[in-house]
């Protein structure tokens, strides 16, 4: 395969990642970088393909275009790691980097006589080192936020090895004369292969990246209540399961706070909106300590798992819950709040539906002995 080919596929490669980048920019889920990354990857799309263009042709100010459009395209991969990672590389320094390789390349484009010769490559080179190494920096901070994902580390290595060749093509270029991009030299074309190859890593690591973040928003926001940030009733009621269905044995409390409506109507709707977000919070903490599973099953229902190997015992556990929700209370909307309970243990049953009925027949006794006289 010649130069120009690899080159045109390169530039293809890059419009696809653009099209695909561009297609998420509308997707609620996708992360704002991605406008960043299709903008950078079109950039680099029409540097390829002006570059391929004026190879074939023999256009020399074609070339220098191409070549101010390929540093462009990579400072602006840079801005879009940056914006991935929030590294905190300042856009003055993006804009300074940009402008600074362009006018260097410029300045030696129209000094070092005509022609893709090989004082082009070595300037080109040396100068690529400069994005590559800023978006190693923006996306080892990424790594650093995201260690169990493959693709930080895929993109930290592939940015690292591109600026790597980069660093050692310049040198190998500037000890050999014959070493052109329109020469057959193998090794340069070696380089532009590499060099193809490792910026379908990059798109890859990117994209990839991107679909595991926004899957994992899916997944949380298809498990967990948006407000208390506990297990919703669905995948409470999948955990209970699975926990029965282990022959494991635990009591399931059904618990229902009292007169919450009259929190709304006398405090507004932020004060009941908080009360739920805290009682949610002091159920993730009884799920911490005891193992317990916990959830929001509907407005101001609630539901907790108790397993019965708890440290302390069951009572103690749920009289701690009713003084701290007393204390939520009192904090909030400066007097003590209540709920009210029904438990049925896990023997009593065989599925979790069944088990949830019996604990909200109780439940339904206590709120009627509740507003009984
Ligand atoms: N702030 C807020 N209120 C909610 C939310 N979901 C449900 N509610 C309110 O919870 C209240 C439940 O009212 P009721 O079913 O009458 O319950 P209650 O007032 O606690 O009465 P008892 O259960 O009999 O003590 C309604 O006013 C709902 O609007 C929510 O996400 N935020």
């Amino acid at each position: 395969m010649d130069i120009i080919t690899i080159i045109v596929l390169t530039g293809l490669t890059n419009l696809t990642f653009a099209l695909y980048s561009w297609h998420q920019v509308s997707n609620p889920e996708s992360h704002f970088a991605c406008r960043a990354f299709a903008l950078a990857q079109f950039i680099k799309a029409a540097s390829f393909i002006l570059y391929a263009i004026s190879l074939y042709h023999g256009y020399d100010h074609l070339r220098l275009l191409a070549n101010l459009l390929i540093f462009i395209g990579c400072w602006a991969e840079v801005r879009s790691y940056n914006q991935l990672a929030s590294a905190g590389i300042k856009a003055s320094f993006l804009w300074a980097g940009a402008i600074v390789t362009c006018a260097v390349f410029t300045w030696f484009h129209f000094t070092s006589g005509d022609g893709p010769n090989n004082t082009m490559i070595v300037t080109a080179s040396v100068l690529l080192v400069l994005p590559f190494s800023a978006s190693v920096y923006a996306l080892y901070q990424l790594l650093k936020q995201h260690p169990a994902s493959v693709f930080p580390r895929v993109l930290v290595i592939v940015n690292a090895m591109i600026g790597l060749f980069c660093f050692i093509r310049a040198p190998l270029a500037a000890s050999d004369s014959g070493f052109t991009m329109t020469g057959s030299v193998v090794v340069n074309e070696l380089f532009i292969f590499a060099t193809f190859l490792l910026g379908l890593g990059n798109g890859i690591g990117f994209i990839g990246f991107l679909k595991e973040r926004s899957d994992e928003k899916l997944c949380v926001r298809a498990n967990y209540d948006y407000l208390t940030g506990i297990y919703n009733r669905q995948h409470f009621e999948r955990s209970a399961q699975k926990r029965l269905q282990s022959g494991d044995t635990f009591t399931l409390y059904f618990l229902d706070l009292d007169k919450f409506k009259g929190v709304n109507d006398r405090f507004g709707h932020a004060a009941g909106d908080e009360v739920l977000r805290l009682f949610g919070q002091l159920l993730r903490e009884k799920q911490e300590r005891y193992s317990a599973i916990s959830g929001r099953l509907g407005g101001e229902e609630f539901g907790i798992l108790l397993p019965h190997d708890t440290r302390l015992p069951h009572d103690t556990i749920i009289e701690q819950l009713r003084q701290d929700f007393a204390s939520v209370g009192e904090k909030v909307i400066g007097e003590a709040l209540t709920f009210s309970l029904g438990a049925c243990p896990s023997k009593q049953a065989d599925s979790v539906q069944e088990l949830m009925h019996h604990a909200d027949v109780l439940l339904y006794d206590a709120k009627h002995h509740l507003s009984s006289p």
